[in-house]
């Protein structure tokens, strides 16, 4: 069938689906499941998926840590839903927003022995909808019947999980004179990936000899730090910094990366801002959220590098996992260049915790 959606794109469906609260149809060796992401589901449909089955509830380890809930499956735990439970325990046990003020909601009935793939693919799939990593899930009899029955997407273990693993290629799309303030000799590149993610950007500065170590820097999208100047963060004076040395220095490329958040989406950053308020730092408010430290994929700059052309940088970074990646995915890094640039009396925890947790360099 030429026109039936390949895998990427019924993933790309399915992401779209989970952010809707619409069920997706997960199949595995061991049977299938109905899956919906915990933010986006309301009672109606809560009601609605008890009717075919008996929920269980996906977190990561991280989340199950916070909530002092017991993992039996490594990364992950799979959590008992009581019959009398409603979408605001659910909620609630998803999103640590209300975890000081309503702290104990245990105790938690850890489900252990039997395969836990589909939890997994369901909490990956949650993650790359920039959704909290917490999923419903509600074992089926016949998956492939149901999906078709309700015109769901469906999507197979065996193709879902190598491919969640895999990272899209990117294709220029387009490419523009930009003059700006640092440069005037600057130019936008466009790159889309195949997946229906989010789009990267390269702003190439001058032309830079592709035979010799180019200037470049990683820069991770930051809307509170680059378009709002927020002062809890130096990520707005790290990108004038590095646009200023590339114009300064006649070429450069700078990537600006869409992983706002470390890789979890704006509205999960501000949801960690908001535990940063509680008193947690930036580290322990992802690990709260369920999240790891970090979840960007650093493959991404590697491979748009290579595929301008470049295959040695001076790169402007403090991050020391920047360095490794690049290593690990075939540009040598030939010089590391320091960029400490905006500290502000609101920004100097969050650096140091940085510099204590994430080995960022001095
Ligand atoms: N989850 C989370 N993300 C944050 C927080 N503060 C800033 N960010 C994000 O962190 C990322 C910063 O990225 P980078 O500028 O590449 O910084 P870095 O990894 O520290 O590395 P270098 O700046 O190269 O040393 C951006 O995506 C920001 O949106 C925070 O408190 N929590
Ligand atoms: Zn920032």
């Amino acid at each position: 069938m030429p026109l039936a959606p390949s895998i990427v794109e019924r993933i790309a469906r399915a992401r779209g689906d989970l952010r809707m609260g619409v069920p997706v149809v997960l199949t595995g060796p061991g049977g299938a499941a109905l899956v919906v992401a915990v933010e986006a589901l309301d009672a109606a449909r809560l009601a609605d998926l008890r009717l075919l089955g008996t929920p269980e509830l996906a977190i990561t380890l991280r989340r199950a840590e916070t909530l002092k809930a017991r993992a039996y499956d490594g990364d992950l735990a799979r959590l008992e839903v009581p019959e009398t439970a409603g979408i605001d325990w659910l909620r609630a046990l998803a999103n640590p927003v209300d975890d000081l003020r309503v702290p104990m909601k245990g105790p938690f009935q850890s489900l252990r022995g039997g395969a836990a793939d589909l939890h997994r693919a369901a909490i990956a799939l949650a993650k790359s909808a920039h959704l909290l990593p917490a999923a419903l899930l509600v074992p089926v009899a016949d998956g492939p019947t149901l999906a078709a029955a309700h015109a769901l997407t469906l999507l197979a273990l065996s193709e879902v999980a190598p491919e969640l693993l895999r990272g899209s290629p990117l294709h220029p799309v387009v490419s523009a004179r930009v003059p700006m303030v640092a440069s005037e000799a600057g130019r936008v590149h466009v790159f889309r990936p195949e997946d229906g993610g989010a789009e990267h950007y390269a702003i190439e500065i001058g032309r830079p000899d592709r035979g010799a170590p180019v200037l470049a820097r990683l820069h991770s999208a930051c809307f509170t730090g680059d378009v709002l100047g927020s002062l809890k963060c130096d990520c707005g004076p790290q990108l004038r910094a590095a646009l200023a040395q590339m114009g300064a220095e006649g070429a450069g490329v700078l990537l600006y990366l869409n992983q706002e958040g470390r890789g979890i989406g704006l509205a999960n950053k501000m949801r960690a801002y908001a535990l940063q308020d509680q008193g947690f730092d930036t580290v322990e408010a992802n690990h709260r959220l369920g999240f790891e430290d970090d979840e960007r994929d650093f493959r991404i700059g590697a491979g748009l590098l290579k595929q301008m052309g470049f295959s040695a940088v001076r790169l402007m970074t403090n991050n020391p996992n920047k360095l490794r990646m690049m290593a690990a995915n075939g540009v040598t890094v030939a010089e590391r260049v320091p960029l400490h640039v905006g500290q502000t009396e609101q920004n100097a925890a969050y650096l140091a915790t940085k510099a204590a947790k994430s080995g960022h360099l001095a």
